[in-house]
């Protein structure tokens, strides 16, 4: 697939970037096209270049290709930005907050440290503080923050310097467990709001599965695969569909509730999902969703008495066998044009009692208390 064909439709601010060269003794050669708008993660184990593509991106490190932002040329064959004239913000995964500057101070940064008064530069530091919650900490001290918070003010000052490309190296990373958890509904609300769009570094597929539109797989310094999250999810052949946690992300909008029991209907694309609803949505709010392939049974017809509140018809779209015992199946779901695909992991014993054949009809089953939110 030719870099171009991978986004749908025209996309006037896609990211389309070339590099190739060696680092010591690594190759790295790859080139991918994301789009202008929403987060493009980079995934892969570590030393597959994920750094490496970041850092050409910034014009830190010098290879040869290319790299545009939409009609701006940041390198080609005849010409190569330094990094100052390039509009990026670069969030590391430690934050290196200056030490003798509060965290407003920092925040302003990119202003020469003179606070907005007015307009939009107002608005935007007050959406960012907002947006991070870093109204409280304002006046503090980097060495009085905690990992995550010293974070969102690095994320803060990298926004505030009015970037139009994100570039975010492994963010999470240097945090514990709590904290990551603590600091991604707040990536999580940046992607909602968020205009430039964002490359974002990381080995952990959590963060993929909660942050991600795009998704580009690198492999010992080429790219594996790229394209749109869900698709690359659900392909049976990458090696992210075969792990034994694979799971496919989908967004939905909420279209009903069970007051009486908590849940809500979620809307993905023509099929509607029941799950429980513990923080209380609205209607039309969109929600991601993540189904595992492990929660993802299968059977030729609706079945009788069940507590599996979810029963989906779906057309099976290809089997793959991932070892002796074990079938990966890709189902499409839901009617009309845009179907989102399901991925189930099932015995292969399953598989030969239901007789079940690629092109064929047959129901998902998965229980609603599998669909947490994400
Ligand atoms: N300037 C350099 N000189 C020599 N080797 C380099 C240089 N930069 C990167 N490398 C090598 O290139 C390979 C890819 O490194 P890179 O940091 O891009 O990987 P990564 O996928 O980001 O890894 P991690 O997840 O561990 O951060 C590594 O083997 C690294 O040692």
């Amino acid at each position: 697939m030719k870099p171009e064909d991978e986004l749908s439709g025209e996309d006037a601010g896609a990211i389309d970037i070339a590099f190739s060269g060696r680092l010591g003794t690594f190759d790295l050669d790859i080139a991918f096209r994301a789009p202008g708008k929403g987060v493009t993660a980079l995934f892969g184990p570590s030393g597959c270049g994920k750094t490496s593509v970041l850092r050409s991106v910034a014009g830190l490190q010098r290879l040869a290709g290319h790299c545009r932002l939409g009609a701006s040329i940041w390198q080609d064959e005849t010409r190569y930005l330094p990094t100052h004239r390039r509009p990026i913000g670069y969030v590391f995964q430690e934050a290196s907050l200056f030490p003798h500057l509060s965290v407003r101070g920092n925040l302003l940064f990119a202003s020469k440290g003179k606070a907005p008064r007015e307009g939009e530069a107002l608005r935007r530091f007050e959406e960012a503080v907002e947006l991070l919650g870093l109204t409280a900490l304002l006046s503090r001290a980097p060495d009085t923050l905690s990992g995550g918070e010293r974070q969102r003010v690095a994320i803060g000052r990298a926004l505030l310097s009015d970037p139009r490309l994100l570039l975010m190296d492994e963010p999470l990373s240097a945090l514990d467990k709590e904290t990551r958890e603590d600091i991604l509904p707040y990536l999580e609300r940046l992607h909602e709001t968020l205009a430039i769009p964002v490359l974002y570094v990381t080995h952990d597929m959590a963060e993929v599965e909660r942050l991600a539109d795009h998704l580009v797989l690198l492999e010992k310094g080429r790219v594996r695969a790229s394209g749109p999250l869900s698709a690359l999810q659900a392909d049976p052949d990458l090696p992210i569909a075969r792990s034994r946690d694979a799971a496919v992300s989908l967004a939905g909008i909420v279209c009903g509730f069970d007051a009486d029991y908590g849940l809500m209907e979620l809307d993905v694309a023509g099929a509607c999902f029941i799950l429980p609803d513990p923080k209380g949505h609205d209607l039309a709010d969109p929600v991601r969703i993540r189904v595992a392939a492990g929660d993802v049974s299968l059977c030729r017809e609706v079945p009788g008495a069940t507590s599996i509140l979810n029963i989906l018809p779906v057309t099976i779209v290809m089997a793959r066998a991932i070892n002796e015992r074990e079938m990966l199946v890709q189902l499409a779901l839901g009617h009309g044009d845009e179907k989102a695909r399901l991925l189930s992991r099932l015995t292969r014993k399953s598989w030969d009692n239901l007789d079940l054949t690629e092109g064929g009809p047959c129901y998902a089953q998965i229980k609603s208390a599998a669909l947490a939110r994400q």
